[in-house]
């Protein structure tokens, strides 16, 4: 890409608005991961803040997050860990209870004994919203005595929540400009006005 003249993150508007309604979050990022280029620049981005030896293990958060997560891990060459809506593991767990971005009561769960204590963890997830997800992520690893590395999403909004884990923790995204961000803040991206479906 030695010419490459697109901003540095140009695939962000291959994320499909919502056209579904409330009940659903405000847009698609899966519809940017069919995208190969998109798709590696985006895990390419979201790995180079982390040398080789910050992380052991990456994390990825149900559903989503375990499609970025399983990535960056194969690309970073580390083992992954999924941590799963509740009830889905059939071994002993460690869960979390709390509410995210639909206001509804969710809960996550990880293996017991997931990782040794002492861990440097990457926590990823496609979105932070309210920070619902993010935050109990990082309470389960933290609990297993696990060091929080980093947290990888393919956009951060400046949400209390999100503020909150990007002042405590080193944490990437693929937003770049100011102009952007204040857009995902919005909840509006201006690449929607002429975003077209393949
Ligand atoms: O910051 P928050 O308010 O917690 O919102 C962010 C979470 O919401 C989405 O998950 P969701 O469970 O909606 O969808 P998924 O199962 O398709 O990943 C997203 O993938 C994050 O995990
Ligand atoms: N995938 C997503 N896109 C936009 N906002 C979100 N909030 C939670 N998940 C989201």
């Amino acid at each position: 890409m030695a010419n490459d003249k697109r901003d540095p993150d140009w695939y962000l508007a291959l994320m499909a608005p919502n056209t579904k309604g409330p009940e659903f979050s405000w847009l698609d990022p899966t519809a940017m991961y069919r995208n190969a280029e998109a798709f590696q620049q985006c895990v390419a981005d979201l790995t180079k803040a982390f040398k080789p030896d910050e992380v052991d293990l990456v994390a990825g958060i149900d559903a989503t997050g375990f499609i970025l997560g399983g990535a960056i891990a194969c690309h970073l060459k580390k083992g992954f860990l999924a941590i799963r809506k509740y009830g889905h593991l059939c071994v002993d767990v460690d869960d979390v209870r709390f509410k995210d971005y639909s206001k509804k009561e969710k809960r996550l769960e990880i293996r017991k004994d997931a990782f040794k204590p002492g861990t440097k963890v990457l926590i990823v997830d496609q979105w932070i919203e309210t920070g619902g997800n993010m935050g109990a992520a990082v309470e389960l690893v933290e609990r297993q005595q696990g060091i929080v590395a980093g947290i990888a999403c393919v956009c951060i909004e400046e949400t209390e929540g999100g503020k909150r884990l990007m002042e405590k923790y080193k944490c990437v995204s693929s937003v770049v400009s100011r102009e952007i961000q204040d857009q995902v803040n919005a909840k509006n991206l201006e690449s929607f006005k002429t975003y077209k479906p393949l």
